[in-house]
């Protein structure tokens, strides 16, 4: 049996870092995806392996499922039910990657292969297979990548596991029903937990259910997600510094800048919640005319202006995305960063009357600092599965 399963990336409009400690923010799922194609192969025979083809990055890995038994101990499997990885469990998937030898300049992967071991083994259980996986995303880059990745395998793995009797069958093309997606959307934040440490689950529930969404962590109870009906396109260029960063380590740095200076943070925090709240209601307003969509375009601008000084002030910009801020303002257009910052993407709004000869210079200007510019579909649809 073989299921192909594909999720997006995704942009965040505001509140990124500030979600982490409980505040609002937008963030909406773009054209770019990450697809994971997984067949089983029988069980009983002899050399079962579980094999995984990471075919962007060149790299091709296997393990004797007999091994990973042996080494990570019965489970019992039940993809219906979330489990977590334990302290223990990330040591002993640690052991099976290092054996591997991944080459050096691709050690970031290690992540995702813990994380990749580890839904494959719980939900799938020892079953013999191979998983091959491509993406359109930057890795590494603010759009989203790791979740996409995790969504994308966490869904094939759910519609291929006994639980996934329940995927409805249509013709020739499964959906998932709405508890199946946030079955989903749950595991592969079980999945971002192993890569990014702290994440909000902003990301792989934008990345599970598409569209624009206004997301808030909670503590004691669910997680708030509201979809955004935005009542105009919106048009989005996005500038990939091509500067590397870890979202993990970016997370921790704004949570250590926390702890040492809690009122202050948390002011900011607050700020950047009021951010979020304003905009979820300007996208959601409607604009019937060519001055209504003007004023609601300076105020979204003023916003994302906001937020990104904001973010500068919390410590999670850098000078490649300071160069795109600037270079863009002197064409009166407002850049902020996507994502964890420190480098990766930023994104710039492209208003409605902007045209096409001053889109194209900034564009030009941006590539002459070795930046790479692309434009992306803003609020397409979440992950989708299809049979092979
Ligand atoms: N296609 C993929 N295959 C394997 N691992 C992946 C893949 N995409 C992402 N990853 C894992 O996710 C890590 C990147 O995640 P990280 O959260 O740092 O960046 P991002 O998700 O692109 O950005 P952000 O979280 O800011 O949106 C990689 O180092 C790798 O471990
Ligand atoms: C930086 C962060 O806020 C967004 C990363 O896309 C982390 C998170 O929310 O998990
Ligand atoms: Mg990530």
């Amino acid at each position: 049996m073989e299921v192909r399963c594909r999720a997006p990336g995704k942009i965040i409009l505001a509140g990124e870092h500030a979600v982490v400690h409980g505040a609002a923010a937008i963030a909406a799922s773009i054209d770019l995806y990450t697809e994971v194609r997984i067949s089983l192969h029988p069980s009983g025979q002899e050399n079962e392996l579980l094999e995984v083809d990471l075919k962007d990055m060149g790299l091709n890995l296997s393990w004797p499922c007999s091994q990973l038994k042996e080494v990570l101990g019965d489970c019992s499997v039940d993809g219906s039910v979330l489990v977590s990885c334990t302290s223990e469990k990330l040591e002993l998937l640690s052991g099976l990657v290092a054996q591997k030898n991944i080459p050096q300049e691709s050690v970031q992967l290690n992540s995702g292969l813990y994380a990749f071991l580890f839904l494959y083994t719980s939900i799938l259980g020892y079953k013999p297979g191979k998983a091959v996986v491509t993406s359109e995303l930057p890795m590494g880059s603010g759009l989203g990548s790791s979740a996409s990745f995790c969504v994308a395998l966490s869904g094939a793995l759910i519609a291929l596991s006994e639980f996934s009797l329940k995927t409805k069958e249509k013709k020739d093309q499964f959906s998932f029903e709405k508890n199946d997606l946030e079955l989903v959307s749950k595991w592969a934040f079980e999945g971002e937990k192993i890569i990014h440490g702290k994440p909000s689950g902003i990301d792989n529930t934008v990345s599970t259910f598409g569209n624009m969404i206004k997301f808030k962590k909670e503590l004691k109870t669910t997680n708030l997600m509201m979809p955004l009906n935005s009542t105009t396109p919106l048009k989005m260029l996005i500038t990939d510094t091509r500067v590397g960063r870890n979202t993990k380590s970016l997370v921790s740095s704004v949570s250590e800048r926390a702890l040492r200076h809690p009122d202050t943070m948390s002011s900011v925090f607050n700020a950047i919640n009021s951010i979020s709240d304003e905009l979820a209601l300007l996208v959601e307003s409607p604009a019937e005319d060519k001055i209504a969509v003007s004023e609601k375009e300076e105020k979204l601008m003023e916003l994302m202006q906001m937020n990104q000084g904001l973010l500068q002030c919390i410590g999670v910009s850098h000078d490649s995305i300071e160069t795109v801020v600037r270079t863009t303002m002197k064409e009166k257009l407002v850049s902020k960063l996507t994502g964890a910052g420190g480098g990766g993407c930023v994104l710039t709004f492209v208003p409605t009357l902007l045209s096409a000869a001053v889109t194209e210079k900034v564009i030009s200007e941006l590539e002459q600092c070795g930046f790479r510019c692309f434009m992306v579909k803003v609020g397409g649809p979440g992950v989708q599965v299809f049979p092979c």
